[in-house]
């Protein structure tokens, strides 16, 4: 256990007659960010809301730093900080009257109370909107806010629901680049339905789809399995899609639109590069080549077949 800060084993919750999850099991490193994926509905949430003992699993169990969360929540939730999916700001507050309000909740004791706040906004870029109305700050900026309350009294592991939910691209280059520094100190999860989310920012992924775990390791090995095995060519005019297929490593060719088609091949074939080749050899006049972008969908798609063919391996599983 004392490679991981928090050990979560076999949950399962519902909150009516369905279940949101089902057996959910996986652990989390002591430093770095892992990355809950999964698309709208998939239990995410639920998996975090009870990992921070905010509503209590109909089974299983979730371990902070060996601590059983159910049975002894106020001393868990010293250990974690959270940033649920709406951050629990006091708009009418300043940033500075804010985060000392948190900084009480955690009982911090007050003689502590200013180094942790100049702590905790140093951190977080936020020292010269100390005097600032929360309500008076950018998107970016209140979302910072939230991050500093999370990480006011220095918890071993911090939680974040859908941190960039909601931000413009600037401010979610920005926001992730202060997860990355927060982590390196402690142990990040955080949950996403956004793929390049997790590829830009975490070490570890675990996917959950329909309650249940789809896959659970190292991004590197995710980023292996979700390669993509698709691309579109556009040329000026369509050649013989026959020419095509005859090159080594194509499956498929299919029009998509006009003069553009959608070539599927294997994987590890160098593709693109082939196909260029033979545009060039062929005199194919392409205008334009690219991979294809993996969706959420089709990565869910993958693994699940990938799944039926591997039921042996722990990358990927149904039941833990
Ligand atoms: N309070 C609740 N009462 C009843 N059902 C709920 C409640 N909260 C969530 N659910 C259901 O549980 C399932 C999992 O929801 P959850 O919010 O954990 O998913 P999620 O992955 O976080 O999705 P999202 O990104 O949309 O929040 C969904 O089917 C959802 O409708």
């Amino acid at each position: 256990m004392q490679d991981f800060i928090a050990n979560i084993d076999n949950l399962s919750h519902k909150y009516s007659k369905d279940w949101a999850i089902r057996n959910i099991s996986f652990n989390i490193a002591k430093k770095g960010i892992l990355g809950l994926l999964g698309s709208n509905g998939a239990g995410k949430s639920t998996t975090m809301n009870i990992l921070c003992g905010v509503i209590n699993q109909t089974d299983g169990s979730a371990y902070i730093d060996g601590i059983n969360v159910r049975e002894n929540p106020v001393e868990a939730k010293k250990l974690i900080g959270f940033l649920p999916q709406k951050a629990p700001l006091h708009l009418e507050l300043t940033v500075d009257e804010y985060l000392i309000h948190c900084a009480h909740l955690r009982s911090i004791p007050s003689k502590k109370v200013t180094e942790a706040l100049e702590i905790a906004k140093q951190k977080c870029g936020i020292s010269h909107f100390s005097k600032r109305v929360l309500k008076n700050l950018s998107g970016g900026y209140q979302q910072r806010v939230g991050l500093a309350q999370a990480i006011i009294h220095n918890p071993k592991l911090v939680v974040l629901d859908e941190p960039t939910n909601g931000l413009d691209p600037n401010q979610i280059i920005e926001v992730r680049k202060l997860i990355k520094e927060i982590a390196k100190d402690r142990a990040v999860i955080l949950s996403t339905h956004i793929l390049s989310e997790v590829q830009a920012t975490c070490d570890d992924i675990v996917m959950i789809e329909h309650g249940q775990i789809v896959f659970k390791d190292t991004l590197h090995a995710f980023n292996n399995y979700i390669e993509p095995s698709s691309l579109i060519m556009e040329f000026e005019l369509l050649p013989n899609l026959e020419q095509i297929r005859d090159e080594h490593g194509v499956i498929d060719v299919e029009v998509v639109h006009h003069n553009k088609v959608k070539v599927e091949f294997q994987p590890e074939t160098q593709i693109t590069k082939k196909l260029i080749h033979a545009s060039v050899q062929n005199g194919w006049s392409l205008l334009e080549i690219y991979l294809e972008k993996t969706s959420l969908d089709s990565v869910f798609a993958q693994l699940s077949n990938k799944t039926k063919g591997n039921q042996e391996s722990s990358n990927y599983l149904n039941t833990p």
